[in-house]
């Protein structure tokens, strides 16, 4: 007969789109456990584990179905404040993902050797640096200290709220079996005093019911009528961390505010007396037939604004018929993104275009599989980003999170002093062959160019275009923001003939997508209104968001005497003088 405190839970994911946890990365709490083997520490340890995985996969609002025997009655009344059944967990349908906890030591009874077992936040708290870098999540203490230099999303993210409760920053972008997939199990070091834990899960569920609140109280999707409008109300639904998230850019954000700048530089002239009763703003963007000269730029975390995150994105490209941009460091993985795409395919009749943006990592063998899937997968081009070798610097985060987290200044100098250890700084010209030699004859467009020689040595090398781009402003801040100007110098006809030149950043209009068209580019990048318009209504807000700027684009098109994107020409845009000072 089992001990009482023998359990087993056995999680199982209701949804197929994310990925298995192999066997080995089962979560063995005892194992783990960074002081002595104890029977009574390992017992406390594996009941909050349990708690707290079962409360982080309800948060996470995903269903499982399963069972756990919570004998203990501290976990009982744990279980009833968290309105689950003390002996029972039963939900959605079970799929593909297998999540246990099990232990097998005998009780312990004493509630002062359990508390001995306990990690306080003071001691995580130590555990603030890169070398030494520990964080809670859900009430469980990992050690990151290996890991963090390999995260995708930069080591920054991670060292800068190492000692700290990262439960609210963690756990919207993600999926179940994010840390049973990266951390060892000796990673896990414990769990913390339940007090303690319970306070953050309270603060948390707080802000949760206020961002749902926020939420429903959006107004309806059709009464907004601009992408910034959409974006602001969007705001209103997200935490503070994930706004800045979206809307940051490096240092003093100079090259965000001049982005929207350049375009209120230039002006269009309209040619008139031309019959413009039917206007048709289709065009080819990456090779794809879109319904616009717009597409969505490669952004990551679109699931820190909306649990559906880029598949709301799949979702609402398909609808209105442009390109989507996938992001290396997207979310959802790409199997699960092409998973919807197909879905959508199938559904639509017509293959929606998607192409996949490529970071070279210094693990070669991860791009290399990245882009194999890819391919395998069937985007219709490649994005290599070539602007980010660097980790982020966007000095309006670090600040957010030491008021946030903490009142102490704590050293946050992932961004500034780390050196990257996801992005490869040694990348180079030679790297392009590889990564053709990869591509099976798909099109390569490099992203983040600004200087017109290379933009010359990339058509040169055979690959299919340029993205003019700053990343949105978010990596060197001072980086030319007159990319307008660029593109002008680039209106050198023979190098346009068989080369596609993109342009993105601060594009919120459709007079500036016609500006961008009149001046050289084939077609516009757009990445914060995606995020953001998602963020407040899901698929239905990128609907939204394409229709505003089809309509702008439409209405401007009649204004200009323009009846197809291929009659935009430059002596349609005048750039104001103080642009090329
Ligand atoms: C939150 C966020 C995440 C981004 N992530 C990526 C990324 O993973 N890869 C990439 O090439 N560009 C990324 N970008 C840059 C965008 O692709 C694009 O260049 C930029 O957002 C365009 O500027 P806009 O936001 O003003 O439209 C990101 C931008 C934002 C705002």
């Amino acid at each position: 007969m089992p001990s009482p405190l023998q359990m087993t839970c056995v999680l199982v994911r209701s949804t197929p789109l994310r990925s298995r946890i192999h066997p080995s990365h089962v979560l063995r709490p005892t194992r783990g456990y960074a002081s002595s083997s104890s029977s009574s520490r390992s017992y406390a340890v594996a009941g909050a584990a349990t708690a707290g995985a079962m409360a982080a996969l309800a948060l996470l609002g995903v269903g499982y179905t399963g069972h756990v025997r919570l004998d203990s009655p501290a976990e009982a009344d744990a279980s009833k404040r968290r309105g689950g059944q003390p002996d029972s967990l039963t939900g959605l349908e079970s799929r593909d993902m297998m999540f246990q906890l099990q232990t097998n030591d005998s009780p312990g009874d004493s509630a002062g050797r359990q508390a001995e077992s306990y990690i306080t936040m003071e001691e995580v708290a130590r555990h603030n640096l890169s070398q030494d870098a520990w964080v809670v999540v859900d009430g469980k203490v990992y050690d990151v200290t290996d890991f963090h230099k390999f995260h995708p999303g930069g080591s920054g993210i991670i060292v800068g709220n190492a000692g700290r409760d990262v439960t609210e920053l963690f756990r919207p972008v993600h999926p179940p079996g994010t840390l049973e997939n990266n951390l060892a199990p000796e990673n896990f070091k414990g769990v913390i005093d339940p007090k303690e834990a319970e306070a953050a899960r309270l603060a948390f569920e707080t802000e949760q019911q206020r961002l749902q609140k926020a939420r429903n109280d959006l107004p309806p999707v059709e009464t907004m009528l601009g992408i910034e409008e959409l974006q602001e109300a969007a705001k209103t639904c997200m935490t503070p961390g994930a706004i800045d998230y979206y809307a940051a850019g490096a240092l003093d954000s100079y090259s965000v505010v001049n982005n929207r700048e350049s375009f209120r530089k230039c002006r269009l002239v309209p040619r008139v007396l031309r019959d413009v009763s039917a206007v048709r703003p289709q065009t080819k963007i990456f090779g794809v037939d879109s319904a616009l000269p717009i597409y969505v730029s490669p952004s990551s975390n679109a699931l820190l604004g909306h649990p559906d995150g880029e598949l709301n994105i799949t979702r609402g490209a398909s609808a209105t018929g442009i390109v989507q941009g996938i992001s290396a460091v997207a979310s959802y993985s790409l199997a699960d993104i092409l998973n919807e795409k197909d879905q959508m395919d199938e559904a639509s009749g017509r293959k929606m275009g998607m192409v996949y943006q490529v970071y070279f990592q210094r693990d070669r063998s991860k791009t290399e599989a990245q882009v194999r899937q890819a391919v395998e997968g069937g985007v219709n081009a490649l994005v290599l980003t070539v602007d980010s070798n660097v980790g982020d610097n966007r000095q309006s985060t670090e600040k957010l999170k030491g008021s946030r987290f903490s009142a102490e200044p704590g050293p946050r100098m992932g961004p500034i002093t780390e050196t990257p250890t996801f992005h490869d700084p040694s990348l180079n010209w030679d790297d392009i062959v590889w990564l053709q030699s990869l591509a099976q004859g798909l099109p390569i467009y490099l992203k983040g160019v600004c200087h017109i020689d290379d933009v010359r040595r990339a058509r040169d090398m055979g690959l299919a275009g340029c993205i003019l781009s700053n990343h949105g402003g978010r990596q060197l801040d001072q980086r030319v923001t007159r990319i307008l100007m660029r593109i002008e110098k680039l209106t050198d006809p023979q190098l346009l003939k068989d080369f596609e030149v993109y342009i993105d950043g601060g594009i919120r209009r459709g007079s500036d997508v016609l500006k961008a068209v009149a001046l050289g580019a084939r077609g516009v990048g757009l990445g914060r209104p995606f995020l953001f318009a998602q963020a407040a209504y899901g698929d239905k807000g990128v609907i939204r968001a394409v229709r505003i700027l089809e309509n702008e684009i439409v209405s401007a098109m009649r204004l200009l005497g323009l009846t197809s994107i291929d009659q935009v020409d430059p002596t349609m845009i005048e750039c104001l003088q103080e642009m090329w000072k």
